[in-house]
């Protein structure tokens, strides 16, 4: 499978909670990628959490730190990255993230808020009522996760080395298609 992509990034995209960080650290051991997590990036180079970030810098600061790591990550090949649920929103971003294969992790809300109900590390989530703020960003982004290359759904159930299983197995469809088009 890592010949046949020849090197190039596999981006993840999709909802918090779908597991992105978990099945993209998986998936690159699969692939003998490197794995690069662009919220632990920006914890990292900046020292703050990302609850910290939100309260200090607002989410358009933040927003500003995830572009700026995305445009550094992907000067580099042979990656796996496991993105924030929210890069999909600013349209430069589009443009990095086409240099790799993205694949769309998908789930229905109740599974998501199901294994972030204890979470205190989504800032977005501290609502009153976190199903419906999970309700109203999905409905916002799904057209934009829709550009992905690859959808994948999970059903309650799924562990993380399914998911990673079916996206290995959806890759040969979409290198195809990049090749005929
Ligand atoms: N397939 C899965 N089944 C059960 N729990 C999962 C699965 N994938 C992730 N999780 C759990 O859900 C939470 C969010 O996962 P995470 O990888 O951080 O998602 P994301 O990076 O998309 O926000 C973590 O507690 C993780 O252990
Ligand atoms: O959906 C979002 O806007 C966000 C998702 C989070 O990452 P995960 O998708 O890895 O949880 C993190 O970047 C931040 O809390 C904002
Ligand atoms: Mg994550």
């Amino acid at each position: 499978m890592s010949s046949l992509l020849q090197g190039v990034n596999l981006y993840l995209i999709g909802m918090m909670g779908v597991g992105k960080t978990t099945v993209g650290r998986l998936l690159a051991k699969e692939l003998g990628y490197g794995f690069v997590d662009t919220d632990h990036v920006i914890a990292q180079a900046t020292g703050k959490s990302i609850n910290q970030l939100f309260a200090q810098e607002g989410e358009a600061g933040f927003r500003q730190l995830e572009s700026d790591v995305l445009s550094q990550v992907c000067a580099f090949t042979k990656l796996t990255i496991a993105t924030g649920g929210g890069i999909v929103l600013r349209r430069e971003n589009w443009g990095y993230l086409h240099h790799g294969l993205i694949v769309w992790l998908d789930a229905p809300v109740e599974l998501i808020y199901s294994r972030l109900a204890e979470d205190t590390t989504r800032p977005l989530l501290e609502d009153v009522d976190p199903q419906g703020k999970l309700r109203s960003l999905l409905e916002q982004r799904t057209p934009l996760y829709s550009q992905a290359d690859l959808h994948i759904t999970e059903r309650e159930g799924d562990t993380p080395e399914d998911i990673a299983k079916r996206i290995l197995e959806g890759i040969p469809g979409i290198l195809k298609k990049a090749v005929s088009h």
